[in-house]
C-alpha cells in the first residue's frame, strides 16, 4: 500500500533519530546524517542551536525525489528539536550550490513518481519558507532554478564571489516557473524585477544578484561559511517568538496560497510536463548540457 506523505515523513524521522554520533564529532555537535554517501549531511551544534544542512549529491546536487525527501525529513527532525534555533543551508561541493531540480525526474517520467516528486518539492518549500528556524543560505557555487528557489526560502543569502550564477532560469529550458516560485521571487526582489528576470530566464552574476537584492552579501568563497555563522548570531539575538511571528505574518499568506491550491498545482505540473512539446524542450536542453562538455 502506498504510504501517505506524512506517514513516510514519520517513518523517516524515526530512522533519522536513530543515527549515531561519529567518534570524531565534537561533543556539542550531533550528527543527524553523516555517512559519506548520505544525500544531505546534517549536524546540529547543541551549544549554539545552529544546524548545518549540506546538499551532498555529486556532481551537481540536482534535486531528485530522494534528495527532496531526505531534506524534508531532516528539516522536520531539526524543527522538532526544541534547542535548534537556526539552520545554514549549503553544499558539500564548493563551486556548485545546487543545479536545481533533477531534469531526469521530468524527462520521460512515470506519472506516479512525477506526482510524488512535485508533492515533495511543494512540502519542502512550505516547510522551508515557513520554518520557525532562522535560515541562511551559504551559496558556495552555482544556483540556477530550483537551487535559487531553495536559497530564496531562507531568511538571508550569502553568495561566493566568482563566476557563479543564480536565478530562476526556467524559461531557458522551455518551462515555466510555477506561481509559488514567482511569489517567492516577487517577495524578495519585487514585481518589476521578477517580470524581467523570469521572462528572460536571467542567471545573475553575484554582483548583479546583490544589486537587485536577490542575495544579501557577496563574499570570497572561503568566507562564505564564516559570514553565515556571524550573520546567524545576529538573527539569534532576536527573541525567537518575535522573529517567528513576524516571519509568519510576512510569509504565511504566500505559504497558504500554495497549500490551498496544492492538488491543482500537481495536476497542472503533470499535464504541462508530459506534453510532447515540453518533453522536446527538455530533451534539447539536456543535449545542450552534454554538448557543452565537448
Ligand atoms: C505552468 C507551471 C507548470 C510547471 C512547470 C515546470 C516547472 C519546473 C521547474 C523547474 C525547476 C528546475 O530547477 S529545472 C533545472 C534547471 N537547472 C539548470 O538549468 C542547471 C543546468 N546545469 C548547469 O547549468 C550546469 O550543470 C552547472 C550547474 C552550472 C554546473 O556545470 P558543470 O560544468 O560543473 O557541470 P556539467 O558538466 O554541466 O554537469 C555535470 C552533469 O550533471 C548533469 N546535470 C547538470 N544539471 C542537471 C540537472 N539540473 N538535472 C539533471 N542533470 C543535470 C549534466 O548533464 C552532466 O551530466 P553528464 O554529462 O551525464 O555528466
Amino acid at each position: 500500500m502506498a504510504l501517505s506523505f506524512s506517514a513516510k515523513l514519520m517513518r523517516g524521522v524515526s530512522r533519522c533519530a536513530a543515527l549515531v554520533t561519529p567518534k570524531t564529532a565534537p561533543t556539542s555537535c550531533r550528527y543527524f546524517s553523516s555517512a559519506e554517501n548520505s544525500r544531505v549531511l546534517v549536524n546540529l551544534n547543541d551549544k549554539t542551536g545552529v544546524a548545518t544542512m549540506q546538499l551532498n549529491r555529486p556532481p551537481v546536487n540536482s534535486l531528485n525525489l530522494e534528495v527532496l525527501t531526505d531534506m524534508t525529513i531532516a528539516l522536520d527532525k531539526l524543527q522538532t528539536e526544541k534547542d535548534c534555533r537556526g539552520m545554514i543551508l549549503t553544499s558539500s561541493s564548493p563551486g556548485i550550490f545546487c543545479a536545481g531540480l533533477d531534469i531526469m525526474e521530468m524527462y520521460n517520467p512515470q506519472e506516479d513518481r512525477l506526482r510524488e516528486f512535485w508533492r515533495t518539492l511543494q512540502e519542502l518549500w512550505k516547510m522551508m519558507y515557513g520554518s520557525r528556524l532562522a535560515t541562511i543560505a551559504a551559496i558556495n557555487g552555482h544556483s540556477p532554478a530550483g537551487g535559487c528557489l531553495l536559497s530564496l526560502t531562507c531568511d538571508y543569502r550569502i553568495m561566493a564571489q566568482g563566476k557563479f550564477t543564480i536565478g530562476l532560469n526556467e524559461t531557458l529550458l522551455g518551462i515555466v516557473a510555477p506561481f509559488w516560485f514567482q511569489d517567492t521571487m516577487v517577495n524578495t526582489v519585487g514585481h518589476r524585477e521578477t517580470e524581467r528576470a523570469l521572462q528572460l530566464g536571467l542567471l545573475y552574476s553575484g554582483e548583479n544578484a546583490l544589486k537587485v537584492g536577490l542575495i544579501d552579501e557577496l563574499v570570497s568563497p572561503e568566507k562564505v561559511m564564516e559570514t553565515a555563522e556571524g550573520q546567524m548570531q545576529m538573527w539569534l539575538k532576536i527573541p525567537d517568538f518575535a522573529r517567528q511571528l513576524t516571519k509568519e505574518q510576512l510569509r504565511g499568506p504566500t505559504v497558504q496560497k500554495l497549500a490551498q491550491h496544492q492538488e491543482a498545482d500537481i495536476d497542472h505540473f503533470v499535464n504541462f510536463i508530459t506534453k510532447k512539446a515540453i518533453q522536446k524542450s527538455l530533451e534539447m536542453y539536456l543535449n545542450m548540457l552534454k554538448q557543452k562538455k565537448k
